[in-house]
């Protein structure tokens, strides 16, 4: 496996009262028992396409085809969709350097830009759109429904303004949609949309909701635009797949041990918040997609814990003292991919100047990596929840496994609270009256 889950900061023994018990622990991991079993079952039977993903290959050759052709001459790749439509992409586009100043990822050469408007802004789109040169730019229009109101609108004011470019004949060429394939009685805006203007589209999987879509070519698309290899993402969420369907018992699952500390320290310690924290900037999205997957999955009928995206080091120094000291209701996940001896090397007499000789000849990774063991330390010490996640190496399949591991966790975590992960009912509510609101 791609990475190591450390449980000792979330039981009684390495925590005191506020972890929980050995036997409650084996309380919770029993009840995933039958609920592992029906995800073996679901395997075997298709039932439930998220299982299956990983495996797939069938997809990539399309995808990469129309990828290619869309991106002939481009020099900006511009994606429109929001949730998750959007931040799997972004999640796998960060690991390829995408949102971090100055990093380019792995790739050689001249690359097209690539940008993710996943939150309407009329402002921004306004200026975007009067900004970008439309005849290097690539529009990616993503919405499984086909009908998100700030992805419809992103979508027209973009084909207005190639439009008004005159390059509406170009249109088919300049875009790229990816939305649910035509079903009878059901309306899909998006889809309707590329149609009349002849803009390609791919099929989003009609059995995988957004939020669980990172490893299908909503999210693998931008793994293209970095230069990532889809396949290794697979892969890396294959381990994932193939360690549930060899693991008998959830005792030897690592989502399933995860899923029953994050409800069982809800349940029985009052831990209403779990907190994602990676220390790196590769995984800042991670922590913004998991947001959503627990969020929208859990938060339903009452219960659910409330998701909260953090980094480190940075947040060490505004969020930390509340998880040290304050209240006590969080749950931290730090991910650590180590980092010791990487980047630059302190000389000694600068250190020396700067009143810090601790740092003279270390990196700045041995500065993080040694944050990374210190801040799960302080937390035991502090006797506050902590589960650690060594990553042996942050690369394409170490974070496939990484979106596979917690979309798992999420799965047998609705579980443990009894609520179904896949639907998202009360956020319709907001949709209808904003309708209203818009006098339709
Ligand atoms: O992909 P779409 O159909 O456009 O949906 C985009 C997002 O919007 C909705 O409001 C849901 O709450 C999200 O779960 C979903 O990911």
């Amino acid at each position: 496996m791609a990475f190591k889950q450390g449980i000792e900061g979330c039981l009684e023994q390495g925590i005191g009262a506020g972890g929980l018990s050995a036997d409650v622990l084996d309380q919770y991991l029993e009840k995933l028992g039958p609920r592992m079993h029906s995800l073996h079952e679901a395997y075997e039977s298709g039932s439930l396409p998220i299982l299956r993903v990983a495996e797939r290959r069938d997809d990539i050759e399309p995808m990469r085809e129309a990828f290619g052709k869309l991106t002939e001459g481009a020099k900006t790749i511009v994606f429109f969709g929001t949730g998750g439509s959007s931040l799997g992409g972004q999640t796998i586009a960060q690991l390829g350097g995408w949102g971090i100043p100055g990093d380019n990822g792995d790739r050689t050469g001249p690359n097209p830009r690539t940008r993710f408007y996943d939150n309407l802004d009329a402002r921004t789109l306004e200026r975007a759109l009067a900004n970008l040169d439309l005849e290097t730019t690539r529009f990616i229009l993503i919405s499984k429904s086909g009908g998100t109101p700030e992805t419809l609108v992103q979508s027209m004011a973009a084909l207005q303004a190639v439009r008004h470019a005159g390059l509406e004949d170009k249109a088919n060429q300049l875009f790229l949609g990816l939305t649910e394939p035509a079903q009878d009685g059901k309306k899909n805006g998006l889809r309707d949309l590329c149609d009349a203007f002849g803009i390609p589209t791919l099929p989003h999987d009609t059995g995988i909701g957004g939020r669980f879509s990172a490893l299908t070519n909503t999210g693998l698309l931008a793994a293209l635009a970095r230069g990532i290899d889809p396949v290794e993402i697979r892969e890396g969420a294959s381990q994932v797949v193939s360690a549930l369907m060899s693991d008998k018992n959830p005792t030897d699952f690592a989502p399933a041990i995860g899923a029953a500390l994050q409800i069982g320290l809800a349940k029985e310690k009052g831990v209403k918040a779990t907190v994602m924290l990676p220390y790196s900037d590769r995984l800042g999205r991670f922590a913004a997609w998991f947001v959503q997957l627990w969020g929208e999955s859990l938060g339903k009928s009452g219960e659910g814990t409330t998701p909260v995206a953090a980094q480190g080091p940075v947040d060490q120094h505004s969020q930390l003292q509340l998880y040290l000291d304050g209240a006590e209701q969080h749950l931290i996940t730090v991910l650590r991919p180590g980092g010791a001896g990487t980047g630059p090397r302190i000389a000694p007499d600068l250190a020396k100047t700067a009143h810090a000789d601790y740092l003279a000849g270390k990196t700045a990774g041995d500065l993080v990596a040694a944050q990374q063991k210190a801040i799960p330390q302080a937390l035991i010490d502090a006797g506050r929840a902590v589960r650690t996640i060594d990553i042996e190496t942050l690369d394409a399949k170490a974070l496939g496994a990484l979106l596979m591991h917690f979309v798992l966790e999420t799965i047998l975590s609705a579980h443990l609270l009894d609520v179904d992960p896949f639907d998202q009912p009360a956020v319709e509510a907001g949709k209808v009256l904003t309708r209203k609101y818009l006098g339709a």
